[in-house]
């Protein structure tokens, strides 16, 4: 298992992203840790991430998704380069489409634990399944395409 989570990684100028960037101080602040063949995240959902009572937003949920998948596509595409993570040239993707089924309502007061593995690795799309538990119960299971984007797409034209 890596030590340092993914998003560790991503450059600072750009590391400002609503789920995972470290430098969003509103953020969710996502974290990914690949072992090789699973990227795993943990995530408490706070009282404002309810949904109806003791029942967390689905919302939220799609965002550790998205995030914890996207981290796992960019770990996995390093691994597969033969690469460590943040090494150049540097490895981005962005989400081309999320699917969510949610099996079964998740309860509030526990902590989350998602399991991404990668289902096909492409040279652009890579597609990433991703389960979430409850107390060991599966509740919501995902499928993510990543698409491997230039990493330029994150800046400004100005820059
Ligand atoms: C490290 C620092 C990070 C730092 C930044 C950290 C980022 C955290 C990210 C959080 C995740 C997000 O919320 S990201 C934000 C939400 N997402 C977006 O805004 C993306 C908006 N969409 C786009 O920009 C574009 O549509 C792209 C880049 C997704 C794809 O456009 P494109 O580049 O023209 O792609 P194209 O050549 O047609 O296709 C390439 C391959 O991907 C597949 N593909 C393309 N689009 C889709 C799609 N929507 N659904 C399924 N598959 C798709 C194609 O079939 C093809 O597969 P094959 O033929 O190769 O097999």
């Amino acid at each position: 298992m890596s030590q340092q989570p993914i998003q560790n990684f991503y450059k600072d100028d750009v590391a400002i992203c609503y789920g995972c960037g470290k430098h969003n101080a509103d953020g969710l602040h996502i974290k990914t840790f690949w072992d090789g063949e699973i990227g795993r995240s943990t995530f408490t959902p706070r009282p404002e991430h309810t949904a109806f009572p003791g029942f967390v937003y689905g919302g939220l949920i799609a965002s550790l998704i998205d995030c914890h998948s996207i981290g796992t596509a960019i770990a996995a595409a390093y691994d597969a380069a033969g690469r460590a993570p943040g090494t150049d040239p540097e490895i981005t993707c962005v989400t081309g489409n999320l699917n969510v089924s949610y099996l079964k309502p998740t309860p509030m007061g526990v902590e989350l634990v998602l399991e991404a593995r990668i289902k096909e690795m492409g040279e652009r799309k890579i597609v990433v399944t991703c389960s979430v538990y409850a107390q060991d119960v599966e509740t919501v299971r995902a499928e993510t395409v990543a698409v491997r984007v230039p990493s330029r797409m994150f800046k400004k034209e100005a820059d």
